[in-house]
């Protein structure tokens, strides 16, 4: 088993199995820093890492393009040969790391902890140990997962909502439209399976086990599932051995899908009149721009439904996604009209970019610290310097040049996509008093946003959303996203949990028993061994799938473990999770608590970006929202109380009040021009 060096965090294997949390493995102490002093100040820097799997730091720089993927095409284009130091991000993420100008580009391979493990180890998907198929990921889904409706009794469905908008901000698999119907058929419509030999070669489709108790009913026997684009579909990237997915967004925290990707697609979507993006007029409300091909994006029943365009293709997915897509997007507005107002000696891009970049930092500090914190623990969170019990205005200057800030392919392929059990199927719209007006059912409006514009719903759902609890995060998967996930109108829809099993496979993941080894876990040897984390009942289930205990694809096996106390996962997942969050935050140069002398705040910003909060956010852009719970994120009680959104802290954006006069200076090489 090989295992990659540039791995930064470590379980403590004595705690087991009372696991608390992770030690940290290499890399010297933080050093926080009040007086501003730029990182290279201290000169404190990790060991360089070796990474023998995919794109490792030193390896040639991929280019990247510029235009939304087509399904079968992989963008190409160039990084530039040399990064200016300016205080703004590029919008493709390109020159965050100045030596490596193509880390963390749109368009570029996925990380990965552990070699691939394709059936002929070079892009054929996973098959059993015993060189027979795995079983159906359907059947999976269905026999070791649950479907039972069990509330959360601490956290609300905004908590799972901004997982989707990290989620989408941080990574997209190539080749997919995620949610509106691809293109390449590998199940007919009526839902019985293409021959292989007339099927696309891309084709990987899911095949429901007979007496199925939801498709069955319809006679569906295939659901249709397109394998992701590698560097092998590519002629710019491939440069031999196992494949690796593209993912077409930038892997850093930086709000690319409010912004976009690349210089084109945020010139389609901004005003360049006072910093602004384009918001329409509607129904005296400030909405998302409408898409120009309603029918082609949206599951629109005529053209004149309400589609959008944003940073990020995603947009329309589901209602909870287009409320804070749209909440995102009039936060940069509200900045920008303010700084407009206290500088008014600022151009159009000048305003653009600082509100892009406090509409961004106050984005990682809700991530941070009070988001992140609810899945990792917060004592893990510190223990392994995701998060610093830093002063008031004091830097964390922790960026670290030797770590790669791509998004794990283990993360977003299994771990993350864990948090799919906290979805509900049926979203409450409330009044400002807290009482039930209705509700929506998820499967009717996936893909048709316009019903957040309808009355008062954009403010009735994003209460909603405050209030109701999201699912629990655990084996069982809402009903909406497990038969009837994008059903467009027809009886069932496809399964979110088998696409995520599947995926797992088209893209060789690791076993889940050897993440467990990789991770510092106990390696099993049969069975029996995985009995320390999963219960009994399961392991028997799992035995009945699988050919052998090592078949169990990390997807699986990740999501039937216990959780780790004071977190939202098992040992194995939050061990994936926590290197992913480690390395978004110290291989982003930009990151908001570094104290960098051109791209950083200063003391006084920063103390005023850590009042930031999902509450304030909710509170100061929807259309008429007065009150809110000062923790969003958490279910309201006696200790978290409804109250007037007066009452909960602020931005204070006259720290704003012209004290860069490098902001006017930038080079306008990387941002948008008309
Ligand atoms: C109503 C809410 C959501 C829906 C309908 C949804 C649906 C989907 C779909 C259809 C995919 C692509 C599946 C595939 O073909 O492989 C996907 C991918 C993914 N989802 Fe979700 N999701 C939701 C919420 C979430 C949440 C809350 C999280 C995490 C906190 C999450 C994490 C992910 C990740 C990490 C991926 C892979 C991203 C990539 O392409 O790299 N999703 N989701």
């Amino acid at each position: 088993l090989k295992v990659s060096t540039g791995y930064h965090i470590v379980h403590n294997q004595q705690s087991y199995p009372d696991f608390h949390g992770f030690s940290y493995l290499q890399g010297s102490a933080p050093y926080i820093v009040g007086n501003g002093l730029p990182p290279s100040a201290a000169g404190a820097t990790s060991p360089a890492p070796q990474t023998p799997f995919g794109p490792a730091i030193g390896s040639p720089i991929t280019p990247y393009g510029y235009s939304f993927p087509t399904p079968g095409r992989v963008a190409c284009a160039q990084s530039p040969a040399v990064c200016e130091k300016t205080a703004y991000r590029t919008l493709d993420g390109s020159c965050n790391h100045l030596e490596q100008p193509g880390l963390g580009v749109a368009n570029t391979r996925y990380g990965r902890l552990l070699t691939p493990k394709y059936a002929d180890g070079i892009s054929a998907p996973t098959r059993s140990v015993t060189g027979e198929e795995l079983p159906s990921a359907r059947l999976v889904s269905l026999v070791a997962f649950g479907e039972q409706d069990v509330p959360d009794p601490e956290f609300t469905l905004h908590n799972m909502q901004w997982g989707q908008i990290i989620t989408h901000d941080m990574s997209m698999q190539a080749g997919g439209t995620q949610s509106k119907k691809h293109p390449t058929r590998c199940c007919t419509d009526d839902g019985r399976l293409i021959g292989l030999d007339t099927a696309h070669k891309t084709c990987f489709a899911i095949i429901v086990p007979p007496h199925d108790p939801a498709y069955s009913q319809v006679g569906t026997e295939c659901l249709n599932f397109v394998r992701t684009l590698t560097d092998r579909d590519s002629n710019c990237q491939y440069a031999g051995g196992p494949a690796e997915q593209l993912t077409v967004v930038t892997s850093y925290l930086d709000l690319s899908l409010v912004y976009g990707n690349s210089i084109q697609q945020n010139s389609d979507i901004r005003e360049f009149q006072g910093g602004r993006m384009i918001v329409e007029e509607r129904n005296g409300g400030k909405w998302l721009p409408l898409s120009r091909n309603v029918t082609g994006d949206c599951d629109a029943v005529d053209s004149s439904e309400v589609c959008y365009r944003s940073g990020d293709v995603r947009v329309n997915q589901n209602p909870g996604l287009a409320i804070l897509q749209t909440v995102l997007l009039r936060e940069h507005n509200r900045i920008a009209d303010a700084l407009a107002a206290l500088n008014p000696h600022y151009d159009d891009r000048t305003l653009f970019q600082e509100s892009r970049k406090i509409n961004i930092a106050q984005y990682q500090q809700i991530s941070y610290y009070e988001w992140l914190p609810i899945f990792l623990g917060a004592e893990n969170m510190l223990k392994n310097r995701l998060i610093y019990k830093a002063p008031g205005g004091s830097y964390v200057n922790d960026f670290d040049l030797n770590i790669d800030p791509s998004v794990l392919n283990e993360h977003a392929t299994a771990a993350f996509r864990y948090f799919h059990s906290q979805i509900e199927g049926r979203l409450d719209l409330l009044s400002e008093m807290r009482t039930v007006l209705g509700s929506l059912t998820l499967s009717d409006w996936f893909n048709r946003p316009g019903i957040i514009e309808v009355g008062d719903n954009f403010d009735s759902l994003t209460r909603g959303h405050a209030t109701q609890p999201e699912e629990l995060t655990d084996i069982n998967f809402d009903r909406q996203i497990k038969h009837f996930l994008f059903r467009r109108n027809m009886p069932f829809g496809s399964d979110l949990r088998s696409l995520d099993i599947q995926r797992n496979r088209d893209h060789g993941l690791a076993s889940y028993n050897d993440m467990r080894e990789f991770c510092g876990l106990r390696r099993a040897h049969s069975w029996e061994d995985y009995s320390d984390l999963i219960s009994v009942p399961i392991i028997e289930k799992l035995k009945s799938l699988y050919h052998s205990h090592e078949d169990v694809d990390l997807t699986v096996g990740g999501s039937l473990e216990a959780h780790v106390s004071g977190a939202l996962a098992g040992p194995t997942f939050l061990c994936i999770l926590t290197e992913q969050f480690y390395r978004t935050r110290v291989g982003d140069r930009f990151f908001f608590e570094n104290g960098d002398k051109i791209t950083g705040f200063t003391p006084d910003q920063l103390v005023e970006l850590r009042k930031a909060s999902m509450a304030r956010l909710l509170c100061d852009n929807g259309n008429r929202i007065t009150s809110m719970q000062p923790e969003a994120f958490r279910t309201v009680s006696g200790s978290n109380p409804i109250m007037p959104c007066t009452n909960i802290a602020q931005v204070d954006l006259t720290k704003w009040i012209d004290q860069k006069p490098y902001a006017t200076a930038d080079p306008s090489a990387h941002y948008g021009r008309k």
